[in-house]
């Protein structure tokens, strides 16, 4: 696999507080790659950095195989960003504000309106692109920021909690393009979310961000396993006789009783499930209740961060952040 982003020991300080802590990761291209990490872990410094927005205290990076510091403007270039502050003017029309920034973006004039036609068609804005964006509803503007950060071809989009604030609706459409911008435009997104559910759907591979280092780096399947199996939880008026008649099944991992429920662990319960079920019914044993657990990026979350995510709540973040940054202007 061919990497996009090489980062070298990333680093950045603030006076005596080290927000990114010597990060060295590879991004391959076509990537969706998700940053997860506790509020002030360090992934909006890391992505300013990558785009350029601030610079390293030391070590380095390259994207599309320029360096961030020597490179900016080549870097520029191949980058998109999505931040999260909404930076759309609402006395503007979609194609108005999509032209402008054509401009800014030196895309050529020869192609700048069939590219504005593309990216509003790839956000299903097409019908609406000569309205106000006064009239629009929250995901729409979000939508066209999505439009906007593509209008150059960038190589590599960032997104900063690209589906914040929306309502689940909308939070799906933005996945769907989010997939779609992978397939059609043969591009690499680094995204950052507080969703773990958004993480788990969308992301090839996450890392989890904490005290400015990356603590753990995988897809989010291999993520879940480290953390612990699957269970498959039995309620039955025999949970003795049934323990026995599982028991020799090799893919189980541990076999318990606790009061009238067997407890089983086993990688891959799906495909288990029924062959258990089969042998309860064929002895006769009558189960009440059947109940799958397995572990979520909630618990992967937990498990490398020490905290639950859902504590710290999306909105709230939202709201902090926004404050700060515009505090920092
Ligand atoms: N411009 C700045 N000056 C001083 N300290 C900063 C600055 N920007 C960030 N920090 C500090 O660096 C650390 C990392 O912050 P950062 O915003 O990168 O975290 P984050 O993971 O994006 O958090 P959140 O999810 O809350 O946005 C925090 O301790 C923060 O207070």
């Amino acid at each position: 696999m061919t990497p996009i982003i090489k980062t070298f020991n990333l680093t950045k300080i603030f006076g005596s507080n080290t927000a990114v802590n010597s990060i060295s990761l590879e991004v391959h291209k076509g990537e969706v790659f998700g940053l997860l990490g506790p509020n002030g872990a360090g992934k909006t410094t890391f992505l300013s950095m990558l785009c350029t927005i601030l610079k390293p205290t030391s070590g380095t990076a390259v994207i599309n195989g320029y360096d961030i510091v020597q490179d900016s403007a080549m870097v520029r270039r191949s980058i998109g960003i999505v931040f999260q502050d909404p930076s759309v003017d609402t006395d503007m029309t979609s194609r108005e504000n999509l032209q402008m920034h054509a401009d800014l973006y030196d895309v050529p004039v020869s192609e700048q309106a069939s590219r504005i036609q593309e990216v509003l068609t790839l956000v299903q804005l097409e019908d609406r692109a000569d309205d106000f964006l006064n009239t629009y509803s929250g995901g729409m503007r979000r939508r066209l920021e999505i439009a906007r950060g593509l209008l150059h071809y960038p190589r590599v989009l960032f997104l900063d909690e690209p589906t914040i604030g929306l309502d689940p609706q909308s939070r799906e459409h933005i996945w769907s393009y989010i997939r779609q911008l992978r397939e059609r435009e043969d591009m690499t997104l680094i995204l950052t979310t507080h969703y773990m559910e958004e993480a788990d759907e969308l992301c090839d591979r996450i890392a989890i961000i904490d005290h400015g280092s990356i603590v753990a780096l995988d897809t989010p399947s291999a993520l879940k396993q480290t953390v612990g199996c699957e269970m498959i939880l039995l309620k039955t008026e025999e949970p003795e006789k049934l323990q026995s008649l599982l028991a020799y099944i090799p893919e189980i991992d541990t076999i318990r009783v606790i009061d009238d429920e067997v407890r089983i662990s086993i990688p891959n319960a799906d495909d288990e499930l029924p062959r258990i079920m089969e042998i309860a019914f064929r002895e006769g044993v009558h189960m009440s209740s059947v109940h799958l657990s397995r572990p979520d990026m909630n618990d992967v979350f937990m498990h490398y961060t020490g905290r639950e995510i859902r504590e710290e709540g999306p909105e709230s973040v939202s709201r902090m952040r926004m404050m700060r940054r515009r505090s920092r202007r």
